[in-house]
């Protein structure tokens, strides 16, 4: 009989074995809450689109890199009150360090960087695809890892490196088939904000804190964001500008507001000079709303948006110049993008662009009788050092073996019968004409 006891986390099932009476646990089969087992299905999807990632950054030439999910606590410990420092899987290891499963890439590439030093000859275009990790409480069901591409341009100051970036990102968007009618980038920078805190003489340090406060417009109510503003030390009549430049959406009406000499604005306007150029004008649109929930992003700041406004940010980035001064390191410039495994996978399911991956077998070989097993063997080696993928089948009737072949999409079915081999040939049925022939072993390929 069964009798189980649920916790939360993991049920575990008290099977008793009525013979022995000995009691046998049975493990939890699910994976740890908020995370993902990948079912080949699963993983030919992800592989699919990560190759994507990877085809993209070859051609804008970017290099791969790769870093420990596992990082000292301290790189990721910042003051601003970001939603991803509140949310650090961090813990203690047996050594008493105090460590963390990375909720993003950012600083672990700053720190790459830093350590090389000297040695490394700027610019560097970096990317990695590496898995990222949030410890939320499960109320609201969110997952707590995921995957991200990131791709970031290191030592270039100028606004032609957030034109790369967002060309590639771009670039990886028709590659699956979503045009500028399906996604929209929302371009900004935080200088026109620093301009706003500026003219309403907030201090400096309230910089950071304001584009952490301000990134939740549109998340959380409007009201909320002004106490919050004002719970850090911002003015009324400063939140109430604030606001106000937060709904601009063209460049006269934020040159009518800022001037237009401010260098944030002219940023803005050489990037959508590139974009002319790049080719992809009909993505980007200027919203100021966009800051981005980082604390170390500096300038350029920018989200790609379903505009059916049902997803959360598909991918999003910016310039983040003083992340190495922060760490202790030289000014060196920087930008950046991360681009998650999940909200693009919905996008493409609302899209109907899901791509239909199935298991891909060139041949299968089967032996008739099982003295033929040592031949098929042979056989399938051959063809396995010719670089074909070989399924050798055994222990199934021939029924089976056909339906199978039909299954997974074999281009051959390669069948090893006693007399044919007595002659050094195999049976050949090509799967996609249904022909059938008999051909000599070194004509297999
Ligand atoms: C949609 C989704 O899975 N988001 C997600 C999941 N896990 C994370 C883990 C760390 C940082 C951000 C994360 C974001």
């Amino acid at each position: 009989h069964k009798h189980s006891t649920s916790t939360q986390d993991n049920i575990v099932q008290h099977i008793t074995n009525e013979n022995d009476g000995e009691v046998m646990e049975a493990i939890d089969t699910n994976p740890p809450r908020g995370t993902r087992d990948f079912t080949p299905e699963d993983m030919r999807l992800r592989s699919w689109l990560f190759q994507n990632f990877r085809e993209v950054s070859r051609l804008l030439s970017f290099e791969e890199v790769d870093f420990p999910v596992l990082e000292s606590e301290a790189l990721f410990i910042r003051k601003a009150g970001e939603e991803i420092t509140q949310q650090l899987y961090n813990f203690e290891d047996k050594g008493g360090r105090r460590v963390v499963l990375r909720p993003e890439i950012t600083p672990s590439l700053a720190r790459l960087i830093m350590k090389q030093g000297k040695s490394l000859s700027l610019p560097l275009k970096w990317y990695t695809i590496g898995q990222c990790w949030r410890y939320e409480r499960m109320t609201r069901g969110r997952r707590r890892e995921h995957y991200q591409w990131n791709m970031d341009i290191i030592g270039i100051s100028k606004v032609r490196a957030e034109a790369e970036l967002i060309y590639a990102a771009v670039l990886l968007f028709e590659r699956l088939g979503i045009t500028a009618s399906d996604v929209g980038i929302r371009v900004s920078s935080r200088k026109v904000l620093q301009a706003v805190l500026e003219k309403y003489s907030i201090p400096q340090h309230l910089f950071t804190k304001v584009c952490v406060i301000v990134d939740k417009l549109n998340k959380i109510p409007i009201d909320e964001i002004q106490n919050e503003l004002i719970s850090v030390g911002v003015s009324l009549g400063a939140v109430k500008g604030i606001i106000e430049v937060l709904s601009l959406k063209s460049f006269p009406e934020l040159e009518a507001i800022l001037g237009s000499d401010k260098e944030g604005v002219a940023d803005l306007k050489k990037l959508f000079f590139f974009a002319e150029d790049y080719g992809f004008s009909q993505w980007i649109q200027l919203d100021v709303s966009v800051v981005r929930g980082l604390a170390y992003y500096t300038g350029i700041v920018f989200e790609a948006f379903d505009r059916d406004g049902k997803l959360r940010a598909i991918c999003g980035g910016g310039r983040y110049d003083k992340l190495f001064s922060m760490f202790g390191g030289d000014d060196t410039p920087a930008c950046g993008f991360g681009f998650g495994d999940a909200v693009i996978i919905e996008l493409l399911k609302d899209k109907g662009l899901l791509p239909n991956l199935s298991h891909k077998v060139d041949d299968i070989v089967f032996p008739l009788d099982g003295e033929l097993e040592g031949p098929a063997s042979r056989i399938a080696s051959a063809l396995r050092r010719n670089g074909r993928s070989v399924d050798l089948i055994e222990d199934k009737r021939l029924k089976w073996v056909f339906k199978h072949a039909e299954r997974i999409g074999a281009n051959r079915l390669i069948l090893v019968g006693n007399s044919e081999w007595q002659q050094g040939m195999v049976r050949v049925k090509d799967l996609s004409t249904r022909e059938e022939s008999n051909v000599k072993i070194e004509e297999l390929c």
